[in-house]
């Protein structure tokens, strides 16, 4: 929770940065951004230092700036990317998530760009992407179809009226799905999401390009995890993976939880410990919806360099 005095000095430096890069460009201003977030508050600094390192499954922190002359909610990202909706939030929300990682975005999502809207849309409110409403969003990795998915998925809340949760879990008790070998196993294939596929969401599974790869991978006492029930399938009539996935599903549900994100708090989700989704809620349409900004971060952007074969945080 930062005081009254970290709060405004971030405001401050959010507005001085904006000021200085006109027209904005968060693929452009990255790096200046990684600079001036050295400039943050030292305890802000040192907290999500430690975070990180002991690899923090959820990071919160409470009381970040949010504009007194926030605009209306926007009806749809392009919306908001069109009108430099809520831009002073989304410099907020890079400043802070530079301490963690790199921030990146997907060619095929939101346009390419580097921060996200996250905002009822009409026509989504069923759909599987983080503009629905009316359907829930499972539990999921974000990009679980990708080997440079994000490290984080960063979230900064700048209305939540309804109170919304947003959900998340974790593997509580690894001992219990000792017995799921399969999980550690290359034996499930992980499909893009809607979300990658703007206009064209009827493209079946089939038809997209999926990664092979197991659900639970690294240390063997507290496993790293990578999984959506709505994207990831194992090979047809391997039943043995297709039981564990549902085991490893049910395990999760029973360990949800619900954090309702306030005005002024960003959360970091750790992608390769927590899953996260969203309850259902009804839109307002009234300019008074529930809004977040969302970045993906990813710890060493090399990797995505690597895979893109350029120095581009756009990765296609
Ligand atoms: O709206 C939320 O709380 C989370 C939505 C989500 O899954 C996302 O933006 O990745
Ligand atoms: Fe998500």
């Amino acid at each position: 929770m930062l005081d009254s005095n970290e709060k405004s000095g971030i405001r401050d430096l959010a507005y001085k940065l904006l000021v200085n890069s006109r027209p904005w460009d968060a693929v452009r201003s990255v790096e200046e951004l990684r600079r001036e977030a050295e400039e943050l508050p030292v305890g802000l600094r040192r907290f999500m230092a430690e975070a990180r390192v002991k690899e923090e499954p959820l990071i919160a922190v409470a009381n970040l700036p949010v504009s007194e002359d926030l605009p209306p909610t926007p009806e749809s990202w392009q919306e908001a990317h069109r009108n430099e909706a809520g831009l002073l939030e989304e410099v907020v929300l890079l400043l802070c998530a530079s301490l963690l990682g790199d921030p990146f975005g997907w060619a095929g999502s939101q346009g390419g760009r580097l921060v996200h809207d996250v905002c009822p849309s009409r026509g989504m409110e069923e759909s599987l992407t983080n503009a629905s409403s009316r359907a829930a969003l499972n539990l999921h990795t974000e990009d679980v179809f990708h080997s440079c998915r994000g490290d984080y998925v960063s979230l900064l809340c700048l209305r939540n009226p309804d109170r919304v949760g947003t959900t998340i879990s974790r593997i509580a008790a690894p001992d219990r799905l000792r017995e799921l070998t399969a999980l550690w196993d290359d034996r499930f294939r992980f499909f893009p999401d809607d979300a990658h596929f703007a206009d064209s969401a009827e493209v079946d599974l089939d038809g997209r390009r999926f990664e092979w790869g197991p659900v639970l991978f690294g240390p063997k006492d507290d496993p790293y995890l990578r999984i959506d029930p709505d994207f990831t399938r194992p090979e047809p009539g391997d039943d043995q993976a297709e039981r564990s996935l549902r085991a490893c599903e049910a395990h999760l549900a029973d360990a949800a939880e619900r954090i309702v994100l306030e005005p002024g708090e960003a959360l970091f989700v750790d992608n390769y410990r927590v899953v996260h989704g969203r309850e259902t809620f009804t839109p307002r349409y009234d300019g008074t919806d529930r809004w977040l900004k969302r970045t993906n971060l990813i710890r060493d952007i090399r990797r995505a360099y690597i895979h893109q074969r350029s120095r581009s945080r756009v990765l296609s």
